[in-house]
């Protein structure tokens, strides 16, 4: 089990210096949507160029023209790219091959997808790298999350590597863990610390006695 930092409210002098706090502690470090949106591609460069040493994941959550996008993802350092699974099959498909052609790896987003145990299998079908179920910030916000879902894509998915995303803070880790997801991501229970180190090396302890 490995344990990504999700960083989503950051510019890129933020982002270097939180990651630089808890390097030690991550497996892979993500740049977020808004991230992207706010300083491009340039942000997975510097952040890959800082950190050699860390993967760095790419939240494009590309929903069309895959090929390209993952593309240039993989130009700028990205390891790994993310595209909707609620995008057609052929986005998902043009994803995968590109990432093979660049050595790189797609984790889909189930974000907002409702059928999830037939859409996962589908996908799980199309060779990606991880599939991941994901409550964003806006149902975050009137108190749901993903503990269940994780369950239905453990059950399913034979072949991709299962992951979870949002909200996930240290007090619902446990929880988490119990499920053993391949990769944990953790946004705001690592950045909106007071004590970032401290909360990513506790959650890394977690994981590892879990795993
Ligand atoms: O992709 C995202 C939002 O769309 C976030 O990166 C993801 O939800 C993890 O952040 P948090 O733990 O703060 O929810």
């Amino acid at each position: 089990m490995e344990l990504q930092l999700a960083l989503d409210l950051v510019d890129i002098p933020q982002a270097k210096k939180l990651v630089k706090e808890v390097e030690a502690f991550i497996d892979i470090v993500e740049i977020g949507t808004p991230v992207v949106i706010n300083e491009g591609l340039r942000a997975v460069k510097e952040i890959k160029e800082a950190f050699p040493n860390l993967r760095v994941l790419a939240d494009l959550k590309i929903m069309d023209a895959a090929g390209y996008e993952v593309m240039k993802a993989s130009e700028a350092g990205a390891d790994i790219v993310t595209v909707l699974g609620a995008s057609e099959d052929m986005t998902i498909k043009g994803a995968v091959e590109e990432a093979r052609k660049q050595g790189k790896q797609i984790l889909v987003d189930m974000i907002s997808v409702k059928n999830l145990e037939q859409r996962a299998q589908e996908i799980d079908a199309l060779g990606v790298d991880y599939i991941c179920v994901h409550t964003g910030y806006d149902l975050q916000a009137v108190g749901k999350n993903s503990f269940e879902d994780l369950l239905t894509i453990k059950r399913v998915v034979k072949q991709a590597k299962t992951a979870i995303a949002g909200g996930i803070k240290l007090s619902t880790l446990p929880e988490v863990i119990k499920a053993n997801p391949d990769l944990v991501i953790v946004g705001g229970g690592i950045t909106g610390q007071e004590d970032k180190q401290a909360a990513a090396a506790e959650m890394q302890q977690l994981i590892k006695q879990g795993s």
